[in-house]
């Protein structure tokens, strides 16, 4: 896959503060570890309020964000692993659901991804109605059919308000040939499940070509890069 500069290079001037391996103390390994590893952009994507931000950060981060605040433009986080002895890193967008926090947005969540995830609330029907407008946005967007895709419901733990029948659900991922999963970012015991999504992508990536890494050299905020996005777009939002 051919790389250009920005968003890569933008993201690879944050300091993720959820990947362990930043430590200070570690730097020397971290560098040879970061220069061996192959990365690859994830973007997280759905309706506001279904539970992307709180998804990732229980991948990345291990546990439920209480209080999330709407994501503006976007929020990067980053998990290392190690799967059957290869080192690689997720770099995952979560991308913001409200129309005005996304709409300069909208092009750099597209560029140069591998693999998107759509996120539904199986508590609201029309976050799971809006799927198709997700599905065709990324589309739009040039992302070819080789991009893994993965559908995920989420707030299974909000069962008696379920509004969309996985059976519903199963339709349209098989509709569409995509994985489904439903799972809770919330509930600790599905802890695991949440990992799978990621992991399921992360095995089916590790035969794609590596993106160009650059050292993370500056703390920054994706609030940050918004407002610089914002400046450069002249939006007034
Ligand atoms: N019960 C339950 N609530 C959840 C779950 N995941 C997220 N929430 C809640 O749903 C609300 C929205 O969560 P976010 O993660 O901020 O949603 P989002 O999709 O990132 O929203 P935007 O950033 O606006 O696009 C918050 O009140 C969370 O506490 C879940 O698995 N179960
Ligand atoms: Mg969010």
């Amino acid at each position: 896959m051919a790389i250009e500069n920005s968003p890569v290079e933008v993201f690879d001037t944050v300091f993720n503060r959820n990947d362990t391996r930043l430590s200070p103390s570690s730097s020397s390994q971290l560098d040879h570890e970061t220069l061996e590893a192959r990365i690859f952009k994830i973007i997280v994507i759905g309706d506001s309020n279904v539970g992307k931000t709180c998804l990732t950060y229980r991948f990345c981060g291990g546990i439920f964000l209480q209080n999330p605040e709407a994501t503006i433009g976007v929020d990067f986080r980053e998990k290392s692993l190690e799967l059957d002895g290869e080192r690689i890193k997720l770099q995952i967008w979560d991308t913001a659901g409200q129309e005005r926090f996304r709409k300069s947005m909208v092009e750099h969540y597209y560029r140069n991804v591998h693999a998107v995830v759509f996120v539904y609330d199986v508590t609201s029907l029309a976050s799971f109605e809006n799927l198709p407008e997700w599905i065709g946005e990324c589309s739009r967007h040039s992302v070819g059919p080789m991009v893994p895709r993965i559908l995920v419901g989420n707030k299974c733990d909000l069962g008696g308000h379920r509004e969309v029948p996985t059976s519903h659900a199963q339709r349209l991922a098989d509709g569409y040939n995509f994985p489904l999963f439903e799972t809770s970012a919330k509930d600790p015991a599905e802890k695991e499940h949440v990992d799978a999504i990621f992991l399921t992508l992360a095995y089916r990536l590790k035969s794609h070509k590596p993106l160009r890494l650059k050292q993370p050299s500056e703390s920054s905020s994706s609030l940050l890069w918004y407002q610089r996005e914002h400046e450069t777009t002249g939006c007034q939002c």
